[in-house]
């Protein structure tokens, strides 16, 4: 398993074709800065601040007796929402691919929303008595998750038999933790320091992914090598912190919107990660770059006459791999421009086509190329944003590691819930006068 990652930040830097990147000066003049957020973040981590690395230490023989209870089932369900869900989502795409022959590995069903549909959708195809059920929620009291738990957890009861043994409980505190000990259902602590945004390397992502096959030795193999460049205070050599001053230089030059373009479609649901990485990480006190997730060649037919001509407010990250899984030769009868060639030489085409048309109109753009897109890489992909965000926190002076704005949102929407019960769909907050209603 090759584990080869190479970061190329050269697109943001200043060319002969003018001045929209960085240069090595511009460098330069971070590198005192530079130095002070891995020291700052290596004092973090002996105070037990950086839970992200410590999980790495963790003995992943705690995950091989649920790998083997799981394959009694046929379906994973994974409850959860946020950093509780997108990790997994991420793996399981990049790793086992929706694309990928699953016929020897169990159906993961994800209730991620409170969309009754969706959730009624998901359990008319499952059958429950064969299905393992993770609930995961650090908080232990997210209400999405909660709500959907209680929905199966019901239904379950109502089956003639042994429901608790189908249950796998991820989870640090809250309602969720009572009635795990309460009802005694197979357990996962999350620890306290490990933030849900943080979380895919310790048990909320990697007690799933055992049981969906997906090898979790490499994948935290992969993020431990990953973590020893990241840790290095040669800005040259460590790609984590090189791309965040990119990052932190474009967004003083106007860069507000980070667009993430993965040229292989296992990375699709990545964006979603690193979206909420991103976002929830430094939207704070009104700094923050927006995280776009976006997926070459696709997204090239919808956003890239945005990226190419309109605001100068992006900066764009390619991932992309030397090798896909597999290649399919474009055989053609008649004549045309493209026959003969590789699917996987059009989509390369392609990125080159984007990267270099972002190029040529002064858009900064950096790259990460895989030899092949595999546990190690994933691994190394996972921890190199995690430190990319955490020293991004201390370049900008913000707590990476906590979300207070999402509260307020609940406790409106909880008042809503609970007092308006009778009064239907109407929402006090909208005033009456702005409405256009069409019949
Ligand atoms: O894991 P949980 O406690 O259920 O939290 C799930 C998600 O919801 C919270 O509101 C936070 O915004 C996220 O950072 C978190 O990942």
């Amino acid at each position: 398993m090759n584990g080869e990652f190479l970061f190329n930040y050269s697109n943001s830097m200043n060319t002969e074709i003018g001045d929209f990147g960085i240069s090595i000066s511009d460098i330069d003049n971070e590198l005192e800065k530079a130095t002070s957020c891995i020291q700052n973040l290596r004092d973090k981590e002996e105070n037990g601040e950086l839970g992200f690395l410590d999980v790495l230490k963790d003995n992943l023989d705690n995950y091989e007796e649920l790998k083997e209870y799981s394959k009694n089932f046929e379906n994973l369900l994974i409850i959860g929402i946020g950093g509780s869900n997108l990790g997994l989502r991420a793996s399981e795409s990049a790793i086992l691919g929706s694309l990928t022959s699953r016929y020897d590995k169990p159906k993961i069903h994800y209730m991620d929303n409170s969309d009754p549909e969706k959730t009624n959708y998901i359990l008319k195809k499952l059958d429950l008595e064969n299905t393992l059920v993770f609930v995961i929620s650090k908080s232990g009291n997210t209400i999405e998750t909660l709500a959907n738990f209680f929905v199966v957890r019901n239904l379950m009861k109502k089956k003639n038999f042994n429901w608790t043994k189908n249950i796998v409980s991820i989870t640090h505190d809250g309602e969720l933790k009572k009635l795990t000990e309460k009802e005694k259902y197979i357990h996962f602590d999350v620890p306290k320091n490990v933030g849900g945004r943080f979380s895919v390397l310790s048990s909320v992502g990697l007690a799933p992914m055992a049981c969906a096959q997906i090898n979790i030795k490499k994948l935290t193999d992969g993020a431990k090598l990953m973590e020893k460049s990241c840790k290095l205070e040669n800005i040259f050599k460590n790609p984590a912190l090189m791309n965040s001053f990119i990052h932190y230089m474009m967004y003083n030059r106007g860069k507000k919107v980070s667009v993430m373009m993965p040229y292989i479609e296992r990375l699709r649901s990545f964006g979603m990660w690193y979206g909420q990485l991103w976002a929830e990480s430094l939207g704070k006190n009104g700094f923050g770059q927006t995280p776009v997730t976006a997926v070459g060649a696709t997204s090239q037919h919808s956003q890239l006459q945005l990226y190419v001509d309109g605001p100068k407010d992006k900066i764009v990250t390619f991932l992309s791999v030397k090798k896909f899984k597999c290649d399919l030769e474009i055989e053609y009868e008649y004549e045309s421009a493209f026959k003969g060639y590789k699917m996987s030489e059009i989509i390369n085409s392609e990125l080159v086509g984007t990267e270099n048309s972002l190029k040529f109109h002064n858009v900064p753009t950096v790259k990460i190329v895989l030899d092949e897109l595999n546990e190690i890489t994933l691994g190394k992909l996972f921890l190199m944003y995690e430190m990319q965000t955490a020293i991004s926190g201390e370049i900008y002076g913000i707590n990476a590691f906590d979300q207070p704005a999402v509260e307020h949102g609940k406790k409106i929407a909880h008042e809503f819930l609970t007092k308006n019960r009778s009064r239907g769909m109407s929402n006090e907050l909208h005033s009456k006068n702005h409405v256009i209603l069409s019949k």
